[in-house]
């Protein structure tokens, strides 16, 4: 039996952060990064059958054209995907009475429709990035038991690129999934890996007033290549869900709609409208 103080519930027996229960969730999960983005997608569903917020936390479970689809935001960064992943899986793999993994798991298929910044010239602002892999920059996964699902070769070559420093930690790769990449891709997607930082300044290399541990390491990742793969872009949470979907058991997949250019120092005039149009584009194809 899983102890109260490590499977947190509330007084409803709802998880402690995302105040759920397994009923409320969908199979077919999006997420987003900002609150005010869970809306935006499920504007576009037949019906809403529940919503909730807790915190940065947001999430809207409806029906898009015969699918039952949940949309939940996920705040900013890989320790609230640590929350999100950890208690979304207790929704379905614990038995929440009990306090014990079920024998018989499930599989969610995740989608992730975020925000993200192009570290090359030709990915220009306002267009869309599927992450192939999820570099983590961040640690968080380090805290798991992840040489089995990595990427180590990738990792290695990374880190010999950049020569990056292991006082920061080392750098993970995890894959995709396949079926949500086939189910996903095409012509207008430019597809890649994602860097995942632990922070939106230093740690994707922006300077204002503090100067940084490695000012060329976004022009390092520009010209990394790993068998025909090129780091695209720089965000905040997709390697941690890919790592902590491909240990528990789900289907994850990352697409960016890219609002800054950081080769050529650019921002889209208009992010929001580089978002709606992704937001269609997924659903488009997740309705296919
Ligand atoms: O727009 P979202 O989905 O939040 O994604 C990006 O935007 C945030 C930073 O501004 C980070 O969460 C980053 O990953
Ligand atoms: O450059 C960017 C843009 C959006 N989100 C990020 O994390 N970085």
């Amino acid at each position: 039996m899983i102890q109260s103080s490590e499977l947190i519930l509330n007084p409803d027996g709802s998880v402690y952060h995302l105040n759920l229960l397994p009923e409320h969730i969908a199979h077919d999960i999006i997420f987003v990064g900002d609150q005010n983005r869970v809306e935006k997608i499920t504007q576009f569903f037949d019906s809403i059958e529940f919503s909730t917020q807790k915190r940065e936390f947001k999430t809207q479970t409806g029906v898009f054209k015969g699918k039952r689809i949940t949309v939940m935001s996920t705040g900013i960064g890989p320790d609230n995907i640590d929350i999100v992943m950890n208690e979304l899986d207790a929704l379905v793999n614990i038995d929440l009475k009990t306090r014990t993994p079920k024998e018989k798991l499930t599989s969610l298929n995740i989608i992730r429709i975020g925000t993200s910044g192009s570290l090359h010239a030709d990915i220009p602002v306002d267009s869309f990035v599927m992450s192939k892999f999820g570099l983590g920059l961040d640690n968080m996964l380090r805290s798991y038991l992840i040489d089995d699902i990595s990427e180590i070769a990738m990792e290695d070559a990374f880190i010999k690129h950049t020569n990056w420093d292991l006082k920061k930690g080392r750098p993970y790769v995890i894959s995709c999934s396949e079926k949500l990449e086939k189910r996903l891709e095409s012509d207008r997607i430019f597809k890649g890996l994602t860097g995942t930082a632990g922070g939106f300044y230093g740690p994707q290399g922006r300077v204002l007033r503090l100067n940084i541990q490695d000012e060329n390491l976004n022009s390092k990742m520009d010209n990394f290549n790993f068998e025909g793969n090129r780091i695209t872009n720089l965000e905040m949470e997709t390697s941690a869900i890919y790592g902590l979907g491909k240990l528990l058991g789900h289907n994850c997949l990352s697409l960016n709609a890219i609002i800054a250019n950081r080769a050529n120092g650019t921002f889209s005039e208009d992010p929001y409208k580089a978002v709606d149009e992704l937001i269609a584009y997924a659903l488009g194809k997740i309705a296919e």
